[in-house]
């Protein structure tokens, strides 16, 4: 298994600047780079897999620099957007392609490209023409091809997007279970906030140029450190309110900030809990499949609060026009 870190990153063109301070996807770690597009993420799996040469800084594999290693040396496995795949040659032919090259006995190609299509689910559709196949067989076929040569590290950029919405969840799953089940480090690119919470193990999210967090998804979402993370990743409330003695307030709605001065408190609307009561005026309201988002007037600022409707205190024919208001996570940005 492999370490993967970037030190002191620097990559420039004309118009772009990316600076990496330090990165680490850890031993058989899932690590997603989330941003929106042009933010620097195929640029930097690029450097990883050796395509591209950072200008300044270092990639290290197990603690050992690589920068100068082509990509074929660097042992390294990978999938991209648009599956590449040779159209005259068979799935099965195009999984072995990699370990032809390697001149490896017969036997051993066969033995290798059956366990890759067993691991992928292909093996019905072996002696098939990529053509002849769906955009997520397709996808399969790219995956067995990476991991048939037995990697010590995934890269994977893109890999679902031109896929549709029910076989790219169900492609998800299946590439984090093959991930686990090979151990196998993952650097894995989207700009996909939902896929990348439901992949991975860590995610570092990255804003024009640079890296804004990395962190489990969980904590990313519930206690991003910037505005920037905050939205990216869902709804959000942030108030901008003034600490004293410790306590920031709005309508008789108070934050434990342990600081004074100017604050920003952040925290999802599904944080946000309501009873019947007299701090937060419903201004108006949405009724989602399942949930209700409500709209909420608390001092002068307008928040968003949203939750099951079989939790609501009351009912949604017979909502109260005020309610008191009780936050149990939130955390404070930069
Ligand atoms: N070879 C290159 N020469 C000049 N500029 C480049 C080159 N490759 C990338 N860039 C620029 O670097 C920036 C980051 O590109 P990159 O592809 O890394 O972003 P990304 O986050 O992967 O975006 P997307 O999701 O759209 O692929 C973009 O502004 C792009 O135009």
């Amino acid at each position: 298994m492999v370490r993967v870190e970037l030190k002191n990153i620097i990559k420039a063109w004309e118009n772009f600047r990316l600076e990496i301070g330090y990165l680490k996807a850890k031993d058989g770690e899932f690590l997603t780079l989330l941003g929106p597009s042009g933010c620097g993420k195929t640029t930097t799996l690029r450097m990883i897999a050796g395509f591209e040469k950072p200008d300044k800084g270092e990639i290290l594999f197990n603690g050992n620099i690589v920068n100068e290693l082509p990509p074929y040396e660097r042992n390294i496995g990978i999938v991209f957007q648009d599956y590449a795949l040779f159209p005259h040659l068979t799935v099965f032919d195009n999984i072995a392609f990699g370990l032809e090259i390697k001149r490896l006995p017969r036997d051993e190609i066969e033995r290798k490209v059956r366990w890759a299509l067993e691991l992928v689910g292909l093996e019905e559709l072996e002696n098939r023409y990529p053509e002849q196949l769906s955009g997520g067989q397709q996808q399969r076929v790219a995956l067995a091809r990476a991991l048939v040569i037995e990697p010590e590290v995934l890269l994977l950029d893109e890999p679902l997007s031109n896929l549709d919405a029910k076989i790219r969840e169900r492609l998800r799953s299946e590439i984090k279970r093959i991930q686990r089940e090979l151990g196998i480090t993952t650097i894995y690119v989207t700009h996909d906030q939902e896929e990348a919470m439901a992949i991975s193990d860590r995610i570092a999210v990255m804003n024009v140029g640079h890296v804004e967090q990395v962190g489990k998804p969980l904590e990313l979402y519930y206690r991003p450190k910037t505005e920037f993370v905050a939205r990216f990743l869902g709804l959000s409330n942030i108030l901008k309110l003034k600490a004293k003695d410790g306590k920031a307030c709005i309508g008789g709605l108070c934050f434990d900030v342990e600081r004074d001065g100017k604050v920003r408190v952040f925290f999802r609307p599904e944080s946000v809990y309501v009873k019947p009561g007299k701090m937060a005026e419903i201004v108006d309201y949405e009724l989602l499949p399942g949930r209700i988002r409500l709209r909420l007037k608390i001092g002068d600022e307008l928040i968003l609060a949203e939750r099951f409707l079989d939790e609501l205190p009351f009912s949604v024919e017979d909502l109260p026009e005020r309610v008191d208001v009780e936050v149990r996570s939130f955390s404070i940005l930069k």
